[in-house]
């Protein structure tokens, strides 16, 4: 597995790179950005995962997620991902952000045309990570994920459904139930098809309700958001968590919207939470 370098630059005495490889996964180029902190000069660092939201590229976190500081301070590499695969031959609707391009919704489609490249949990879960081991100075056995809405929803069902991989896990405004809501489902029959049992898989509260298990989880979510009422839906979460008996904080943060200001706001008290569970 070849790695194009596109870019490095010095940040915070560690790297911010942007990679390009060929996905077999995805069956296509698939761009994606790592910084790693000082400490990775002299050994494996844990790693944490950022999964971004609808219409985001590996791109937008790393302009405006400002991770960078509390990486470097705490000696965290950070990965950041693409939403879907990308290309024009690749089956996409362009005038819709909710699918296709950008909206990949971390789910290994089943359905023609989509299976064919549209296969971001393997790509996240298997591709990725071995390239990142082979290239990388991290430490595989020490990993966390977060991530954004669309990616907070990807962030929870992988470690959901890779137990013992993630020791971390926490989301920033996680679509929490995907299957229902309305700027997910259509995307969820167009991937998976009609029949809604494929659908759990990749539905954070319904994984819970089938008896997958994380052991605890950090969440937060602002006032402000618009998306709060149909789309996100944090109580449903709040819900499944404690019929489950798994440890959900959940901190409604007053004023907050959707956006990177409010992401890059708890960024550092994120990465922290992480660091704290993926010490040595
Ligand atoms: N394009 C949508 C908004 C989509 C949106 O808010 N996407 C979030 C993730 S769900 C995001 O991170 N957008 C990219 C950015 O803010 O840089 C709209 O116009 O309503």
């Amino acid at each position: 597995m070849t790695l194009e370098t596109i870019s490095t630059a010095k940040s915070f005495e560690g790297t911010q790179g942007v990679y390009r490889h060929k996905s077999e996964a995805c069956a296509c180029d698939m761009t994606f950005a790592v910084f790693l902190p000082p400490q990775a000069a002299k050994g494996p660092v844990p790693v944490l995962w950022y999964l971004s939201g609808l219409t985001c590229t590996h791109q937008n976190v790393m302009d405006k997620g400002e991770y960078r500081r509390a990486a470097a301070e705490l000696g965290i590499a950070i990965v950041c991902p693409d939403t879907s695969p990308r290309g024009e031959t690749i089956a996409d609707e362009k005038d819709n952000w909710q699918f296709g391009s950008g909206a990949g919704f971390y789910l290994d489609a089943t359905q023609a045309p989509y299976a064919a490249h549209y296969r971001m949990a393997t790509y996240i879960a298997e591709e990725l990570p071995a390239l990142v081991a082979q290239n990388f100075p991290v430490d595989l056995t020490r990993q966390g994920i977060f991530g954004h809405s669309m990616g907070g929803h990807g962030a929870i069902t992988l470690a959901l459904k890779h137990p013992g991989r993630f020791k971390s896990v926490s989301a920033f405004a996680p679509i929490v139930q995907p299957s229902t809501a309305g700027w997910s489902q259509p995307a969820f029959e167009k991937y998976l098809g009609p029949n809604e049992m494929a659908w759990r898989a990749y539905d954070s509260t319904l994984l819970i309700e089938d008896g997958y298990r994380v052991p605890e989880l950090l969440v937060d979510q602002g006032t402000a958001d618009g998306f709060l009422d149909d789309g996100l839906r944090p109580w449903l979460l709040e819900d499944a968590c404690r019929k489950a008996g798994i440890a959900l904080t959940l901190n409604m943060r007053d004023g907050y919207d959707h956006s990177y200001f409010f992401i890059s706001t708890f960024m550092a008290d994120h990465i922290g939470w992480h660091a704290e569970r993926l010490k040595g």
